[in-house]
Order: C-alpha cells, then sequence, then structure tokens
C-alpha cells in the first residue's frame, strides 16, 4: 500500500501516531518524517515519549492510532519485517550479545540480508560459504568504518562503554538500512567519545542512510541535526532548525518544568487531563 502524499525524498513518515498504556497517552497524534540525507533529532524531557515513539516506529509497538511508512509502503508491525523492509535501530540500554565477539555480532546483524535459508545452512551448501565469506568481508568494512577492526576477535563484554554502543551501530549498520534510528547514542560516553560519535553519525548520513536520533545532550543534537522536533507530555511542541527549537520559549519553559502547560499555543487553554480522564 503506498501512501500518496509522500514524496520520493521520504524515508520514513508518521503520521497521527497515538500510543496508550492503560489511562496513560505516552505518544498523541504525532506526526513525523525523515527525508533521504537527514539528520533528524528527537528530543524532550524524560518521560515525554521518545522511546515509546521508537518502539512504535520499529513494530515493538503497535499504535493505537497512526501511519507509519518507509519510503512510501506502510510497514509491517512484525519487528523483523520492520528491520527487513530498511529501518534499523539501537537501544536506550545496549543490548549487544555480550559472550560473542566483536565480529560475530555484527554477522548476527547481517540475518536479514542473506538469502540461504536453513538448509542451506545446515548442509554448508557452496552457496551458503559464499554468503557467509560476503557476510564476513561486510561486517569487516562495518567495523573498520566504526574503529573496531582492530577488536572484532574480543568479547563484546570486554570492550569499553563507549565502543560497545559503536558496535551496537555496526550491528544496526549490518542490515543495510535506509533509516538508522538512534537511541540516545552517546548516554555515558566522555566529551571525546561524543565528538567521535557526532563525526561517525554524520559518516553514515554521507554513506546514504537517513538518521533519526534521541539524545538529552542539546550540544551534540543542535550541532548535528538538520531538523529536531520537540517532544513533551507526547505531543510534538515544536519542530525546526536547532535554531528555531533553541529560541522557542516553550521548548525552555518545558525543559525547566513550569507548571504551566508547554503544549497549549499562547492564549488557549492548557489541557490538564487526557480524554481517558488520566494526567498525561
Ligand atoms: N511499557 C510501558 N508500560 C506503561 N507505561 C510506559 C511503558 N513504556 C513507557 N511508559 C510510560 O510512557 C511515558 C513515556 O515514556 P518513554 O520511555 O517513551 O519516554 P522518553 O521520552 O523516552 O523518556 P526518557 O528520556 O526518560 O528515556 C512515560 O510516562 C513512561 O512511564
Amino acid at each position: 500500500m503506498t501512501t500518496p502524499a509522500t514524496t520520493t525524498r521520504t524515508v520514513l513518515e508518521a503520521t497521527g501516531v497515538t500510543m496508550r498504556f492503560g489511562g496513560l497517552t505516552a505518544v498523541r497524534d504525532v506526526d513525523l518524517t525523515v527525508d533521504t540525507g537527514e539528520i533528524v533529532g528527537l528530543i524532550g524531557p524524560n518521560g515525554a515519549g521518545k522511546t515509546t515513539f521508537f518502539n512504535c516506529l520499529t513494530g515493538l509497538y503497535t499504535p493505537a492510532e497512526g501511519t507509519i511508512s518507509y519510503r512510501g509502503t506502510r510497514l509491517s508491525r512484525k519487528p523483523h519485517l520492520v528491520t527487513q523492509a530498511g529501518i534499523a535501530r539501537t537501544f536506550q540500554n545496549i543490548r549487544l550479545f555480550a559472550n560473542m565477539t566483536v565480529l560475530e555480532n555484527v554477522l548476527v546483524g547481517r540475518h536479514t540480508r542473506t538469502k540461504e535459508g536453513l538448509w542451506s545452512a545446515l548442509l554448508r551448501s557452496p552457496g551458503f560459504r559464499k554468503a557467509e565469506r560476503d557476510s564476513e568481508q561486510r561486517a569487516m568494512e562495518l567495523l573498520d568504518f566504526t574503529g573496531l577492526a582492530t577488536q572484532r576477535d574480543h568479547l563484546a563484554r570486554n570492550l569499553p562503554y563507549g565502543e560497545q554502543r559503536k558496535l551496537e551501530i555496526a550491528r544496526a549498520l549490518a542490515s543495510e538500512p535506509g533509516l538508522l534510528l538512534l537511541d540516545e547514542p552517546t548516554a555515558g560516553m566522555n566529551p571525546q567519545e561524543t565528538r567521535a560519535t557526532q563525526d561517525l553519525v554524520r559518516a553514515i548520513r554521507t554513506q546514504g542512510t537517513a538518521v533519526l536520533v534521541i539524545e538529552h545532550d542539546m550540544r551534540f543534537i543542535f550541532n548535528l541535526c538538520d531538523r529536531v522536533a520537540v517532544l513533551v507530555q507526547g505531543q510534538k511542541l515544536v519542530e525546526g532548525t536547532a535554531d528555531t527549537v533553541q529560541a522557542d520559549e516553550r521548548v525552555i519553559a518545558a525543559y525547566l518544568g513550569t507548571p504551566t502547560d508547554p503544549t497549549t499555543p499562547p492564549g488557549e487553554t492548557p489541557a490538564t487531563t487526557d480524554d481517558t480522564g488520566a494526567t498525561p
């Protein structure tokens, strides 16, 4: 099914996405697009709904309302099919295979791009061995790209924290995504590692993968992103360039936690409860 409004440049188009947990509306009527060659930031205070929105995009959650399309085609609600379609992600809490090597972790990320089936693998057919060699070559390219090639045989759990985050990115890239979702990629990093991650994300964009990134480090976001969307209490409050977002008083109010509802445009009455009666 194609979405007529989508342009050929649009990689991701999310429209009216709403996700509820019982009485809590964690994401409310959020629209967001990411175009080819873009790095888009998603920011907001703790509990604003950023990770929940990512989980809706990747099929981990099924939104109550809204549509999500990748390159004009509605996405399946099954995470492995979303990856196969071209969206890869990293997680806020690192999810590596701790007792596998660095190289093996990246090879796992290749599985959606390997056509050889179970019997081919069990019989170690020539086709399977060729696919295995190609996968390993691509995995090594990605380890070079992310600066992890010399650690290829180290166990993932023995890597320093910053390198584990890089390995998560390498593994996500192994599925050859057109869109990469990064959930707090610099959490726990020192300033030098954060700058290196900034360069890495730019390089990923240069290689043709659009990026949507959640991050609390504002310097990182404003230095890096072409466009920034701000979520507050599940709603998109503002979207624009770094300058637009930084100058918006409602964004400042949301971060400082002023008692007025920052999602209410000036002159309107603030909403205090959601439609289920719960305070968002
Ligand atoms: N599985 C869940 N069940 C119930 N409530 C949830 C669930 N996941 C998230 N929430 C709630 O939804 C709201 C949004 O949470 P979410 O983790 O998406 O926010 P966030 O913007 O990613 O926050 P942070 O920056 O702290 O990671 C919060 O109130 C959270 O408690």
